[in-house]
C-alpha cells in the first residue's frame, strides 16, 4: 500500500491531454491508411482500389505526397487532446469511485470497470470528431474535387443535410467500440506496469517499461475494438439514408456482401500504429504527471 495508488483525476486530465497530443503525431498516418482500407468501394468484377496496407501507403504517397497521410489531422489534433484528457479523467474518477481509501490498490476487474466508465465521456465528444475525420480521410485527391474543404465546411454541410443527428451519426457504434476496449486498455497498462516493476524501485519512472506497457495496452485495445470500428467507419462515411437502422444494418450488409473477414479490414495499419502511438502516449502521460506532482504535490 503506497502513495503510488493515490489518484488525482484533475492531474490525470492534463497529463492525459498531453499524452493524446503525443499519440496523434505518431499515429495519424497509420489511421489514414486504416480508414482508407476500411471504406474503399468494392465494385464486383473490378480489382479493389488497394490490395493491402503497403499498396495503400505507396499509392497515397505517390498521388498525394506525404501530406496525404496527414489529411484530416486538424480535427483529431484539436479533438484528441480533449478526448485523451477526458478519457484519463474518467479513468481517474472511475478508480476513485471504487477505492474505499485513497491508497487502495484496485483489482484487475475494478481497473477494467474504471476504463469502461471512461468511454462514456469520450464518446460524447469523439463521435462527431470521428465522423468528420473519417469523411475527410476518405476523400482522395485522385477522384476529382474534394467534397469538403475542411472540418468546419464538413460540419456545415452535415448540419445542412441532416441536422445534429447527422453530425452524431455513429455514436452507438463508438460506444460499442470504446466501452470494452477502454476497459481492456487501462487494465492492461496498469497490470503490466505493476507486473514489470521491481519491488524496490521506489516508484521511479522507467521510460522503457512505461512504453512497453503503453504499447501493449494499445494492442489490447484494438484487438477488442477493430470489428466495431469497421462498422463505425462504414456507417459514418455512408451517404445519408444508406443504413436506416444504423450499425445493425451495416453489420448485416457487411456479412452478406463481404463475409466475416471484412470485420478485420484495416487491421494491419491499426496494429502497426497501436504500439508506437500508445507507447508515446503513456510516456507523455507519465512525464506530465511527474511534472504536475512536482508542481502541485497536494492536488
Ligand atoms: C479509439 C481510441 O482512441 O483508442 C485509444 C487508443 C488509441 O490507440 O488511440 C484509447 N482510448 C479511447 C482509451 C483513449
Amino acid at each position: 500500500m503506497g502513495e503510488a495508488n493515490k489518484v488525482s483525476p484533475i492531474k490525470n486530465f492534463f497529463a492525459g491531454g498531453f499524452g493524446g497530443v503525443c499519440t496523434i503525431f505518431v499515429g495519424h498516418p497509420f489511421d489514414t491508411l486504416k480508414v482508407r482500407l476500411q471504406t474503399m468501394p468494392i465494385i464486383p468484377g473490378q480489382a479493389p482500389l488497394y490490395s493491402g496496407t503497403w499498396d495503400c501507403l505507396t499509392k497515397t504517397i505517390k498521388h498525394e505526397g506525404f501530406r496525404g497521410l496527414y489529411k484530416g489531422m486538424a480535427a483529431p489534433i484539436t479533438g484528441v487532446a480533449p478526448i485523451f484528457a477526458i478519457s484519463f479523467l474518467g479513468f481517474g474518477i472511475g478508480k476513485k469511485l471504487q477505492q474505499s481509501h485513497p491508497n487502495e490498490r484496485l483489482t484487475l476487474l475494478q481497473l477494467f470497470n474504471a476504463g469502461a466508465f471512461s468511454a462514456i465521456g469520450t464518446t460524447i465528444i469523439m463521435a462527431p470528431g470521428e465522423r468528420i475525420k473519417c469523411l475527410l480521410q476518405v476523400q482522395q485527391a485522385s477522384t476529382g474535387p474534394a467534397k469538403y474543404a475542411g472540418p468546419i465546411d464538413c460540419i456545415r454541410q452535415l448540419y445542412k443535410q441532416g441536422g445534429i443527428r447527422s453530425i452524431y451519426r455513429g455514436t452507438g457504434a463508438t460506444l460499442l467500440r470504446d466501452v470494452p476496449a477502454s476497459g481492456v486498455y487501462f487494465m492492461t497498462y496498469e497490470w503490466l506496469q505493476v507486473a514489470l516493476t521491481p519491488e524496490n524501485s521506489d516508484g521511479k519512472l522507467s521510460p522503457l517499461r512505461t512504453m512497453f506497457a503503453g504499447g501493449m495496452a494499445g494492442i489490447a485495445n484494438w484487438i477488442i475494438a477493430i470489428p466495431p470500428d469497421v462498422l463505425k467507419s462504414r456507417l459514418q462515411t455512408a451517404p445519408e439514408g444508406t443504413y436506416p437502422n444504423g450499425v445493425r444494418d451495416v453489420f448485416k450488409v457487411l456479412m452478406r456482401e463481404e463475409g466475416v473477414r471484412a470485420l478485420y479490414k484495416g487491421a494491419v495499419p491499426v496494429f502497426l500504429r497501436a504500439f508506437p502511438a500508445n507507447a508515446v502516449c503513456f510516456l507523455g502521460f507519465e512525464m506530465a504527471l511527474k511534472f504536475l506532482n512536482w508542481l502541485a504535490p497536494s492536488l
